[in-house]
């Protein structure tokens, strides 16, 4: 056959992360002329091996953009009470302008309850319920990290979003969701998949951009992408002591028209996002704090 289609355009997640980190690195020095360098603290709890790889990313690439970084770990018996004590503490700390939950939690601690005593304004990672409501209204402050990562990068592809037949693979409250209501908000039409759909690949299949969030590797192959179709792989895996996502690589770069990387694709865009919440928020709380000092000035 003659008519084969030319092999996937690879995006370069590592180029996309470094142009945000510039902008971010500009803007944490101008807050830190003003006395207001900012400052994230990640909090992991109990076992860390799943997250060692992301806070040990963060904590190098805030160095590189101008934010103070501190990694917390605290052992897998802290109760519930005690965290939320440790966060409320950081929430009244002016010297902490962000915080960051490490997932998974051990299985005695509610997500949720952790999230919801995340300062609204200190919540980097834009899972606080008003983060998350404000996704719904469309009106983005403090997005959650790696569904804005992934769609800043279909962004960058000349695709016209509106329209854009879409399908989410993966519906998590921290990745699958928040992206398809990213994608809605963009105009796009959105199909979401998780472990109930009757067939992915159908899905999958009728879609212009394809974004998968599992955490299977090779869940996804070249005979479930339409040809020419962007796909966004956000699955972090570990196979045989390598990273690898949940597409598989070799199938799917052949009938693809732009394909996402892992290693060196959502993964460094995720963290260059989360520095760039950390200076709004940052900036959010200086606000905050001057409007209140002008009220009591009066
Ligand atoms: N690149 C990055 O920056 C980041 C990467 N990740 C990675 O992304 C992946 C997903 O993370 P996360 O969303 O937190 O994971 P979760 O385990 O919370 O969610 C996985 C989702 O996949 C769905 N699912 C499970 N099996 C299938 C299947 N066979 N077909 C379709 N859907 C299925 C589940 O559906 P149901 O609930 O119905 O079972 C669930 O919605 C992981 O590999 C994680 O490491 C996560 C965060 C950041
Ligand atoms: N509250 C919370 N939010 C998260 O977003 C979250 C979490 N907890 N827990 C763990 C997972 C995993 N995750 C990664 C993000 C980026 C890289 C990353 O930068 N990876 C690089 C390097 C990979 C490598 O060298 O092996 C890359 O993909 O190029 C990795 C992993 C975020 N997660």
């Amino acid at each position: 056959m003659t008519d084969r289609l030319p092999r996937a355009a690879i995006i370069d997640g590592k180029a996309i992360g470094a142009k945000i980190r510039a902008e971010v690195a500009e803007e944490a020095a101008r807050l830190s002329g003003q006395g207001w360098t900012p400052r994230l603290v990640s909090v992991s709890v109990g076992d860390t091996a799943a997250a060692e790889l992301y806070v040990r990313n963060q904590q190098k690439q805030a160095e590189g953009a101008g934010v103070a970084f501190e990694a917390r770990s605290y052992p897998q018996e802290t109760s519930l009470e005690q965290l939320i004590g440790i966060l409320q503490g950081l929430n009244h700390d002016p010297r902490v302008n962000g915080i960051i939950i490490q997932r998974p939690l051990p299985a005695h601690i509610p997500v949720k309850a952790l999230q919801k005593a995340v300062h609204p304004l200190k919540d980097v990672e834009g899972m606080h319920p008003a983060s998350i409501g404000n996704i719904v209204y469309n009106d983005l402050a403090l997005g959650p990290c790696t569904a804005v990562a992934a769609v800043e990068i279909l962004k960058t592809l000349p695709l016209k979003i509106e329209g854009l037949d879409v399908t989410v693979i993966g519906h998590s409250e921290i990745v699958g969701k928040p992206i398809a209501f990213l994608m809605m908000g963009l105009g796009a039409t959105v199909t979401v998949c998780h472990h109930m759909t009757r067939s992915v690949a159908m899905h999958s299949r009728a879609a212009d951009a394809v974004f998968v969030a599992v955490g299977k590797p090779g869940l996804v192959t070249g005979d479930m992408i339409k040809p020419g179709a962007a796909v966004i792989d956000i699955g972090i895996n570990r196979v045989d002591g390598k990273t690898v996502g949940d597409v598989d690589f070799a199938s799917v770069a052949e009938v693809a028209g732009w394909l996402t990387p892992v290693p060196g694709g959502v993964g460094p865009v995720t963290v260059a996002t989360l520095m760039k919440n950390a200076v709004l928020a940052t900036r959010l709380q200086m606000e905050h704090y001057r409007d209140a000092y002008a009220k009591t000035d009066i």
